[in-house]
């Protein structure tokens, strides 16, 4: 009676898994979590809130599954890549929300745009470090928030505080522990286990001093995880971070005792419930299982992990430098191996604000009430009557003079712009259900043709990809994953878990950790994928010679519409050259 639980904190809720020791998933259970946004650009959620969450999804998990919580041998963590404050003597949450930081809110989303002048200024440094995370630090990472929230707390505030990645925190709050993981401080922290050529190594003080954050080089970098961590370590995905405390556990409506994986960002917790699976990716059937799964396959597999925004992670047993896509990152989840990360900052997002920001939305979203549907499924359905109703010989036919490039929350993959928007071309005053529901096409449209460009980026710098392994709740979206496939001309492979494939991924930590010796040596990772990954469906690119054609004249199009916008705003700021803003 072994069980393991994973526990996924994605943008809108906090789901946790049970799975058996053979990967099967017994129990499962979600709650959506708090997110406010008190102005534009500004994200924050909350450590307690999200806490809360997880502690009624496990115990849903538990109750509604007949699992008798003393089988729990282990927990893994997953959570998105955002910056958790915490005070330094008291332990207790500490609030981001400026001017007068009184809220319980303690958490600045990844997706938060607040720290500008901050990253501007951490990219003009030129640092080494930057060549690590794609040659420039995104906006979405964690030190321009530190440094934003150094610029803007009271001194005495930000002198108490000390700083982790969510992951790290939720690890924090089930043991009372410090240990950090390499995913966390290596991704989104400016931590480098090793450089190429040995130029770069550990934390940057020379980076952190320069660009004004001192304050964290202080006691061996004991606020951010220490020089080289907890006793001389930094863990890598799963590895032992100690056991679950009397608090926590009574709080979870856990025993204490049980071990504790050390967490990963979400993104990276898809990879690990996907890539590992051993399915066959050649020929047309689909669902044929293969027996071996030796882990260089893993450097043909691209996980793309599709919730609010998508994140492509590829490993590669040597340092690939890819501009524009972050890393790469050793260490973070197998030893040795290093990953890369491309990524759109909002695809689920971008659908959501599409659909909702359109004319027709109230009447789609009745229609699709009406019919007990969710809107995806509902506009999906409605685009294949548009091609009966107009003879049209396919979807795509429907939007093909539609042009729609949606990088409404900034380009974090291939061309690391934040300040890139969106552009269309194809507008009418058309107002109907059908008008939305192309609107809604092209926006998936868009999705697979950058998804084809980072593909393409990771490709030409050294990667070798030739599959996507897909997760997140887009996965569900048949008409998005045939796009994906046929636009990047790959196989898609979803997982059996659509629902789960991330907390899937997290509850495999659990059993890492768990099987952690009396020294804390633990089982390899690749092993417990290759055993617990399970194989789920295969979707083949379009074989339509017309949808073929129309597909790569999209492309074209596409990367004119990203290219054109980042020239037309050269032409403008070149035009007006000094002109000072008016206070
Ligand atoms: N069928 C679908 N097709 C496309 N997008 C979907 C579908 N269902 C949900 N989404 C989008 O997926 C996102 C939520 O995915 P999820 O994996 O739960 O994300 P997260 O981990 O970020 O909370 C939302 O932004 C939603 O708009
Ligand atoms: O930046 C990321 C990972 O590095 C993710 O985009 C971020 O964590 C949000 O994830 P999700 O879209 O699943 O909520």
């Amino acid at each position: 009676m072994d069980y393991y639980i994973g526990i996924d904190v994605g943008t809108g809720s906090a789901r946790a898994c049970i799975i058996d020791n053979k990967g099967d998933i017994v129990g499962l259970a979600s709650e959506n979590i708090g997110l406010w946004q008190p102005q534009q650009g500004y994200y924050e959620q909350s450590t307690s809130d999200i806490w809360r969450c997880i502690c009624i999804s496990v115990q849903r998990a538990i109750s509604q599954h007949n699992i008798n919580p003393s089988w729990i041998r282990g927990i893994g963590f997953d959570a998105t890549c955002s910056l958790a404050v915490f005070s330094n003597d008291t332990d207790e949450p500490v609030s981001v929300t400026g001017p007068n930081f009184d809220t319980d809110r303690n958490v600045i989303l990844w997706l938060d745009h607040r720290p500008v002048e901050e990253t501007e200024k951490i990219n003009a440094t030129n640092h080494n470090l930057l060549r690590y995370v794609g040659g420039k630090m995104s906006i979405e990472m964690e030190i321009p928030k530190i440094l934003w929230l150094k610029n803007n707390m009271p001194k005495e505030l930000f002198d108490r505080c000390k700083f982790y990645d969510l992951a790290d925190a939720l690890t924090h709050i089930a043991t009372g522990n410090e240990k950090r993981s390499f995913c966390s401080v290596v991704c989104k922290q400016g931590y480098v286990p090793v450089g190429v050529d040995g130029s770069v190594k550990g934390w940057q003080e020379d980076f952190l001093k320069e660009i004004g954050l001192e304050d964290l080089t202080k006691d061996n970098f004991k606020r951010i995880g220490g020089v080289n961590g907890v006793n001389g370590e930094y863990l890598s995905a799963g590895e032992l971070v100690g056991t679950l405390c009397e608090k926590a556990a009574a709080e979870l409506g856990l025993p204490p005792g049980i071990a504790i994986g050390s967490g990963v960002i979400d993104a990276y917790a898809g990879w690990i419930g996907t890539v590992g699976a051993k399915v066959n990716l050649e020929g047309d059937e689909l669902d044929s299982e293969v027996a071996s799964n030796d882990r260089t396959q893993a450097f043909t597999r691209l996980a793309a992990v599709a919730g609010t925004s998508t994140c492509h992670l590829a490993m590669s047993p040597n340092p690939v430098f890819v501009p524009g896509v972050w890393g790469p990152y050793r260490d973070t989840i197998l030893p040795g191996y290093w990953m890369a990360e491309g990524g759109q900052s909002a695809t689920g997002e971008l659908l959501r604000h599409i659909i909702e920001t359109h004319p027709a939305f109230n009447q789609a979203l009745s229609i699709a009430e009406s019919y007990h549907t969710n809107i995806y499924d509902y506009l999906n359905e409605h685009l294949k009557e548009m091609v009966q109703e107009q003879q049209a010989p396919s979807i795509s036919y429907l939007g093909r003079h539609f042009f729609f490039y949606g990088d409404l929350f900034g380009n974090r993959s291939p061309i690391a712009d934040s300040r890139m928007t969106g552009s269309v071309i194809g507008l009418t005053s058309d107002k109907s259900v059908d008008s939305l529901s192309i609107y809604y096409y092209a926006t998936l449209e868009f999705i697979a043709l950058q998804t084809k460009q980072i593909v393409e980026t990771l490709n030409k710098a050294g990667h070798n990809i030739n599959s996507i392994f897909m997760s997140g709740s887009q996965c569900q979206n048949e008409i998005l994953v045939k796009l994906i496939a046929s636009a990047c001309n790959v196989p898609v492979l979803i997982p059996r878990y659509v629902h789960a494939a991330v907390c899937h991924g997290a509850a495999m930590l659990g059993a890492k950790a768990a099987s952690a010796d009396s020294e804390g040596k633990t089982e390899d990772l690749w092993e417990i994928m290759d055993r617990m990954s399970k194989p789920g469906r295969k979707v083949l690119p379009t074989t339509d010679p017309h949808e073929k054609a129309l597909l790569d004249v999209k492309y074209r199009v596409f990367l004119e519409q990203c290219y054109k916008q980042q020239e037309y705003r050269n032409l403008v700021d070149q035009a007006i050259g000094s002109w000072e803003k008016t206070k």
